[in-house]
């Protein structure tokens, strides 16, 4: 396969690139349980590796960035910088910086387990700064999720929170960032001079277009699966397969670099 042009100039100018990481589905196999997801075994040592060989690297994440550093053992990789709750939340070097919880949140959380009463198999997770309903778990996740985006919606509406839907998944949020602004933000403030960014999700097209938006040369990259979305291969210069994937192509960047 022919080398992107956005990856020949990260190996041409490798202090210039900032490489961005999705969490879930990206750089931590999908799980059942969203509790027992973690990183990648190979992830943590490929990070830190490819840290000390590119401008930055960053995990953008729809998870609380805490919960990111402690399952992607990431305290642990030099340099690292955690973009959570789509960039509500920062980590870097042990601290971390958050807003005030919205505050639509409590609302949310008094009245959501009234939606999901009767549904076996449906589960909330909360976040602090968001709460998401899993259907993953339920006899029909699709259908199940489908059924749950009315009065998801309708009640995100009342409180002033926004939907992010995601694979069998619809969390309620803050309003007014994703993924997109947080990475167009990190960019311009570490000067990229290029830009990776690997994801799975719905919630990581916004980081996609942030690539094309910036003008920078840039690569996208959609970690497939059998939940594979036709919709976001379509906006990738990439596809590889899944987490395993990807750490072969955080390799081979990092190969290609010291070579
Ligand atoms: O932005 P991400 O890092 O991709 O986070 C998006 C959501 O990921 C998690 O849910 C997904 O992964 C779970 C564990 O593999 C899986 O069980 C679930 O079905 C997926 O939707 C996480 O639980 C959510 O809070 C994140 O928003």
């Amino acid at each position: 396969m022919e080398t992107p042009e956005g990856l020949r100039a990260i190996l041409a100018d490798p202090k210039g690139a900032v490489i961005g990481l999705d969490f879930d589905g990206t750089l931590s196999p999908i799980v059942p349980d969203p509790d027992t997801a973690r990183i990648h075994p190979r992830g943590p040592a490929l990070l830190a590796r490819l840290g000390g060989l590119v401008g930055a690297v960053a995990v953008v994440t729809g998870r609380p960035a805490a919960t990111a550093v402690e399952y992607g053992s990431l305290a642990g990789v030099p340099g690292v910088v955690v973009l959570g709750h789509y960039g509500l939340e920062r980590w870097e070097a042990g601290t971390l910086t958050a807003p005030p919880v919205h505050p639509g949140l409590a609302r949310a959380r008094a009245e959501l387990p009234r939606l999901i009463e009767g549904v076996p198999g449906a589960r909330l997770e909360d976040k602090e700064r968001s709460v998401a309903v899993h259907t993953r778990g339920t006899a029909a996740p699709q259908a199940t999720l489908d059924a749950l985006r009315d009065p998801v919606a309708k009640l995100a509406a009342e409180v002033g929170l926004a939907v992010e839907p995601g694979k069998f998944v619809l969390e309620l949020r803050p309003p007014g960032i994703d993924k997109g602004t947080a990475l167009g933000a990190f960019l311009a403030e570490r000067a990229a001079r290029s830009v990776l960014f690997a994801g799975d999700d719905l919630g990581d097209l916004a980081a996609f277009a942030a690539v094309r938006a910036s003008g920078l040369p840039g690569v996208t990259v959609f970690s497939g699966s059998a939940e594979a979305s036709a919709e976001i291969a379509a906006q990738a210069d990439l596809v590889v397969d899944g987490p395993d994937g990807v750490m072969d192509l955080l390799a081979s960047i990092a190969d290609a670099i010291e070579r």
